[in-house]
């Protein structure tokens, strides 16, 4: 994975921001320029914020050796980058007299690989740099990437890593990256009016840590996903995979989604510390991310506003959605009535019973309620049916699909859009606790709200990711949900993933108290995941999620959705086996007054 060292830190409120970040080394400049801080500053900045496992660096330009000694020492910084013209001689008395880490600078030259030989076996690293008239470093000047590969080569000759710095962008990283450099140093491109912008971090962290590439050009997350769909459907799946590449580098889109999620839809939403949950279980602290806070009362509005925003750029003015729990159906009804487009919601017959209020919400809104009647009558049979209308309509119509299933691009544009609930969560845990949570929970149905919450930690190794299954009567029964522990590889609805199916392969009807959860599929990233055991997916029953419900009604005041308590049902079985100092993250993907018939009806039968 590419190292990162954000450099140039000259305030507390730029160290906060790099500490937040996914930076591996944190520079400070001792040397002249704008950026020089001391080293007063930097003890201070580091006494009342640990850098954990960040590495702190400070960068000289030809100082003596006890100056550099008496600086690293009262700043308490973890290494030395020596970014002058400093000699082997230097370097070796330096290393002889101090224990610190060393970087050496190289200036870009037709010189610098023989230079480099100069240090063999004497330095912990490289950072090779243009050096301009203006200044030996911080110049914001790049250099011909082209010879990144021979830097890395020597230096993996000699056992160390090179970073490469210069002039790096967030526009220019990945031209860069596709030299495949150990890292990167960035001064100026992170910097917005003198000072470090968080935002040009995140996307800069962002490009250089993924090494999490799903899915490959084909729509595959490993063996998964792809497009199994007619010839009629083919053109206008390509068709929106063009008009998404388009609008994913577009700021003007982002800035017009990110109006709309934070205007209308109340973004960021909060993380709940739940004080009360946690003394009760005796373990784990746990921190609710409150997606039942956005308008309309679910995560399912995040992908609908970027959906919608999508479709009226292809130019499409009707919209047609698949519902089971009515969230997604009412949120399409919400966005469709917020920007002018007429709407068509195919919802099982079953559906439309357990989850009459939202049928009468999404009517109110002015969407039109198309009664499914085939199958099992829930929410597979009402995703067959909108994609059949989507086949006769394909001109002006944009299908909104609701989860992160569906054939390619859909999986990949639901879970781009869902993961701001990941994105928000790991940044306001890190400003809260100063940690990344030890454990991240979330239900899977087809797996939105999980994979939005997930994507954004599979790269943080040490988090436990975990994602809980419908159970529905037990998994040793027929009545469940429970694709991944009791599924097998299948295609349905365009994509290849872990179905509930027979032995003929027939797919079976799922179980589940939870109308959104009661899917015979998964997404197949999520399928992927379990395959490469990056995700720990695992079932709880209908039972334990409304016991689950009720402990959080009762000891911190919020009525979850009925999928959501699936995941609080895990928390309850785990967090009283962690320590106290651990931190659990749950998604709370949905309130539950849409629930309260169900509810009720099963705490009146338990009685
Ligand atoms: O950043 C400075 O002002 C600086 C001044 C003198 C010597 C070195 C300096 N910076 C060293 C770094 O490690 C920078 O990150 C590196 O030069 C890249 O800078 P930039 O081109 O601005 O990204």
């Amino acid at each position: 994975m590419t190292l990162i060292k954000f450099c140039g830190t000259r305030s507390e409120e730029d160290y906060k921001a790099a500490l937040r970040s996914k930076a591996d080394f944190i520079g400070f400049i001792f040397a002249d320029s704008k950026r020089r801080v001391t080293a007063t500053q930097v003890k201070a900045w580091k006494t009342s914020n640990t850098p954990g496992s960040k590495k702190l660096i400070g960068v000289f330009v030809n100082e003596s050796p006890e100056v550099i000694k008496k600086t690293a020492q009262q700043a308490g910084i973890d290494g030395i980058q020596l970014h002058g013209s400093e000699t082997p001689e230097d370097v070796k008395n330096l290393k002889k007299e101090t224990s610190l880490t060393i970087f050496k600078t190289i200036h870009h030259s037709s010189k610098a690989l023989e230079q480099m030989k100069l240090f063999e076996g004497m330095v912990d690293g490289y950072i090779i740099d243009t050096k301009t008239p203006e200044g030996w470093g911080g110049t914001g000047t790049s250099f011909d990437w082209e010879a990144v590969p021979a830097y890395s080569k020597e230096a993996e000759e000699q056992n160390v890593f090179c970073l490469i710095a210069g002039g790096i962008t967030p526009d220019n990283i990945k031209d860069l990256l596709a030299f495949k450099p150990h890292g990167i140093d960035v001064s100026s491109g992170i910097e917005s009016d003198e000072r470090n912008d968080e935002r040009k971090m995140m996307i800069m962290s962002e490009a250089a840590k993924k090494s999490y590439q799903a899915p490959d050009a084909l729509g595959r997350y490993g063996s998964f996903g792809g497009k199994y769909v007619p010839e009629t459907l083919m053109y206008a799946l390509e068709e929106l995979e063009e008009a998404y590449k388009s609008i994913k580098e577009d700021e003007q889109f982002h800035n017009d989604l990110w109006k709309e999620l934070s205007e209308y839809s109340g973004r960021p939403t909060a993380v709940t510390y739940a004080e009360r949950l946690t003394e009760h279980f005796g373990g784990a602290r746990i921190y609710l991310k409150r997606e039942d806070l956005n308008h309309t009362g679910a995560h399912k509005i995040n992908n609908a506003l970027g959906q919608a925003l999508l479709a009226k750029k292809m130019g499409k003015n009707q919209i047609v959605a698949e519902t089971g729990a009515g969230q997604h159906g009412v949120a399409s009804a919400t966005v469709a009535a917020r920007f002018g487009l007429s709407c068509k919601v195919f919802m099982g017959a079953e559906d439309m019973k357990r989850q009459e209020l939202n049928v009468f919400r999404m009517r109110l809104l002015g969407a039109e309620v198309i009664e499914v009647t085939s199958g099992g009558r829930t929410l597979k049979d009402a995703t067959n049916e909108a994609i059949r209308h989507w086949v006769a309509n394909v001109e002006d119509t944009f299908y909104l699909i609701g989860s992160v299933v569906g054939p390619h691009p859909y999986p990949m544009i639901v879970r781009d859009f869902q993961s701001v609930i990941g994105s928000e969560s790991r940044r306001q845990l890190l400003e809260r606790t100063g940690k990344l949570p030890d454990e991240v929970v979330a239900c899977v149905g087809g797996g939105s709200n999980a994979i939005g919450m997930f994507h954004p930690f599979l790269e943080d190794e040490e988090v436990k990711l975990t994602g809980v299954e419908a159970a529905g009567k037990g998994v040793d029964t027929s009545l469940h949900a429970a694709t991944l522990s009791k599924g097998r590889k299948g295609v349905l609805h365009g994509s290849l993933s872990y179905l509930l199916q027979d032995e003929d392969g027939n797919i079976t009807e799922p179980y589940s108290i939870s109308a959104g959860l009661d899917y015979p599929g998964i997404g197949p990233e999520h399928a992927h995941l379990h395959e490469t055991k990056r995700v720990n997916y695992v079932p709880a029953t209908d039972s334990e999620a409304m016991a689950a419900l009720e402990t959080l009604c009762q000891l911190e005041g919020i009525l979850p959705a009925v999928e959501t308590a699936h995941a609080l049902a895990h928390v309850e079985k785990t967090a009283p086996k962690m320590n106290k100092d651990e931190i659990i993250l749950v998604c709370l993907s949905g309130r539950g007054d849409k629930d309260v018939h169900t509810i009720q009806n099963v705490l009146e039968e338990n009685e």
